[in-house]
């Protein structure tokens, strides 16, 4: 069944809206990040790293970003170059504003925590003037995500963006992608992450970026009220991630579709979500049943999580599907399939 039509006569198969950053991961990890002393630096900034797993899948992406004006800047912008990621629409900022950087604790096999440097941050200095809509209608989708909706202005250039995608018939998805830093206040969450999920066709996010999504409209809602609701707003697919526990996809005509996470042994908790959206995405723009699109982001966030960086080691489609069948003939057909 297909939920979303994708132009095939559109150059890019999808262009994203919102941070590039550089990861500092620890070399020396099983430390807190006051101990450690070397870390290695890799592309970051989960739209970033979806581009970039798209990209490795074989898909072509274009990107709105703002980055800055200085090595970083030219670090994140030759990476994008060398992975085929246009960057004709990464424009450098003017006023010295800087690149964000996440330096990440790996504290023990369990557990791992981000910190974010994000003053006088590049990516947020996105404006409308950076959005044309000739680019939007050369793009079978977009993905904003939303960090990008946390300040001006960024913020009205990601709202022009959903505007022109409309105008355009360019399918919209909206990877919710919550991050503390920068948003002013909760209820900005409330305001600007709902008005995005309302012109989503395809909606990504965890229980508690939701429930931060729908906390004007209505907070405590279970997994299929929160689905009903978007269903009823226009979305077709709503993706709800469980972490660990898994995730299932909601599809407009009622029905849903769960996964679970293969085994495979962890290394970082994070990074997970953007190796799940970009394989999700891949599958769908290849017109597979949801639930493969499911296993296979999956499969793809699983070798995230026990890999040292994100967009580094976003793996092809080849790497994935021996992944999956490596699984399924140690563990059985069913491994993931809840
Ligand atoms: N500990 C884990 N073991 C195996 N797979 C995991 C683990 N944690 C996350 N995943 C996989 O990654 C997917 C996305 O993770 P999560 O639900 O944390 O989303 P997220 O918060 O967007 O991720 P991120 O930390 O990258 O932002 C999960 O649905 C699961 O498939
Ligand atoms: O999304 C971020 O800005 C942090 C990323 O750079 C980091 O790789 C991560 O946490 C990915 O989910």
């Amino acid at each position: 069944m297909k939920y979303i039509e994708f132009d095939a006569n559109r150059k890019f198969d999808l262009t994203l809206l919102g941070r590039v950053t550089i990861d500092f991961n620890p070399v020396d990890y099983y430390m807190t990040l006051a101990e450690s002393t070397t870390f290695k630096k890799y592309l970051g900034g989960s739209p970033a790293n979806i581009a970039v797993g798209l990209s490795r899948l074989g898909k072509k992406c274009g990107f709105f970003a703002r980055v800055s004006d200085d090595r970083f800047g030219d670090f994140v912008t030759g990476y994008f170059e060398k992975e085929g990621i246009d960057t004709s629409r990464i424009r450098r900022c003017e006023h010295g504003e800087k690149l964000g950087l996440t330096f990440t604790e790996i504290l023990s096999e369990t557990s791992s925590n981000i910190l974010m440097y994000r003053n006088e941050i590049a990516d947020l200095q996105l404006c409308v003037d950076d959005i044309d809509e000739e680019y939007i209608k050369q793009s079978k989708a977009i993905l904003i995500s939303g960090t990008a909706l946390a300040q001006s202005p960024s913020r009205e250039a990601a709202l022009k963006a959903l505007f022109l995608a409309k105008k355009t018939n360019t399918p919209i998805i909206f990877d919710i992608d919550y991050r503390p830093y920068n948003w002013v206040s909760n209820e900005d969450m409330g305001i600007y992450y709902a008005f995005a999920a309302k012109q989503a066709d395809v909606i990504l996010g965890s229980r508690e970026e939701y429930d931060l999504t729908e906390q004007l409209i209505e907070p405590g809602r279970t997994d299929p009220q929160t689905a009903a609701y978007w269903h009823k707003q226009g979305a077709k697919i709503v993706v709800i991630k469980h972490g660990k526990e898994g995730s299932t996809a909601y599809t407009c005509d009622g029905q849903k579709f769960t996964i679970k996470p293969f085994p495979i042994k962890l290394l970082k908790g994070f990074g997970g979500g953007d190796g799940y959206a970009s394989a999700f995405l891949y599958g769908l723009m290849e017109g597979w049943e949801v639930i493969d699109c499911l296993e296979f982001g999956s499969a793809s966030a699983s070798l995230l999580v026990a890999s040292h960086s994100c967009a580094d080691d976003m793996p092809g489609v080849e790497k994935v599907k021996k992944y999956i069948a490596d699984c399924k003939q140690k563990y059985g057909e069913m491994i993931a399939r809840a």
